[in-house]
């Protein structure tokens, strides 16, 4: 974890999950493969074919490139390769918004972010269905914060207002309650002053991670 060295409020807020750049630039393309997934979504063209060629030479050359390991084993949370893969805060997954948390004294976990029209669902608006991914990520950012974690069996969101694209959004989470194996936790999607969502969240420890070593960084 590092210091935030910005903003007044967040000033006693550390980032959580530092993924520093891969040394071969995989985080890099990761980055420009997301402005290529907001343009192509989210734009009109003319006549795409020599862009369409280079992507095709572009996907064949890192295909050449590219040494594939398998996804990460079920009791190997907090390897490098399983948080770059997450579809929420990887950084080498193109696919991910990300997102990047910061964690609080009091166990709180904020993620601030804007997300574009590739996460559009009812027009002009988050997909509700992308707010309940994230939520899930931040829930279980909260857990591990809190040095207590599982994976979800309950996940219960409310939609109280439409969640606006190319808005600065704010997500927060922490862990509110636990009992033996069984966590609780809530969260809230904030843009500006609006309430958009909230969420409630039980998580189950699995039995064989109770020996383990929780402080883990871990997420699903
Ligand atoms: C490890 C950190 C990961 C962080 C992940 C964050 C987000 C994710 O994407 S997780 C992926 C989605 N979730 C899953 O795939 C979970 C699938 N479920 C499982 O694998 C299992 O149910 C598992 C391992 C969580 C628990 O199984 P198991 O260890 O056998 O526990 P089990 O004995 O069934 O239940 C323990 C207690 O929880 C309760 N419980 C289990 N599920 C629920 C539920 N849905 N609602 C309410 N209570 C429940 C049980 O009733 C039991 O209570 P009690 O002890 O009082 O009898």
């Amino acid at each position: 974890m590092t210091e935030q060295p910005d903003s007044g409020e967040a000033v006693s807020a550390q980032t959580f999950l530092d993924q520093p750049d891969h040394a071969s630039g995989a985080t890099e393309l990761a980055r420009q493969l997301r402005r290529i997934r907001g343009l192509v979504s989210g734009a009109d063209f003319e006549d795409l074919s020599a862009e369409i060629e280079l992507a095709r030479e572009l996907a064949d050359r890192i295909e050449n490139a590219a040494t594939p390991h398998p996804p990460a084993q079920y009791d190997s949370w907090g390897v490098p390769e399983h948080i770059a893969s997450n579809p929420v805060i990887g950084s080498r997954n193109p696919a991910a918004p990300p997102l990047d948390a910061v964690v609080f004294p009091d166990g709180t976990v904020r993620a601030d972010l804007t997300l574009g029209v590739e996460f559009q669902g009812p027009p002009g608006c988050v997909h509700g269905g992308v707010v309940a991914m994230l939520f899930d990520e931040m829930l279980g950012l909260a857990n591990a914060a809190a040095e207590h974690i599982g994976m979800t069996v309950d996940l219960q969101v409310t939609y109280s207002a439409p969640t606006p694209l190319d808005t600065p959004l704010r997500f927060e989470a922490r862990q509110e309650r636990v009992d033996g194996r069984k966590l609780w936790c809530a969260g809230t999607l904030h843009a500006g002053d609006t309430l958009c969502a909230s969420v409630r969240g039980m998580f189950v420890t699995p039995r064989w991670m109770l020996d383990g070593d929780q402080s883990k960084p871990i997420e699903g």
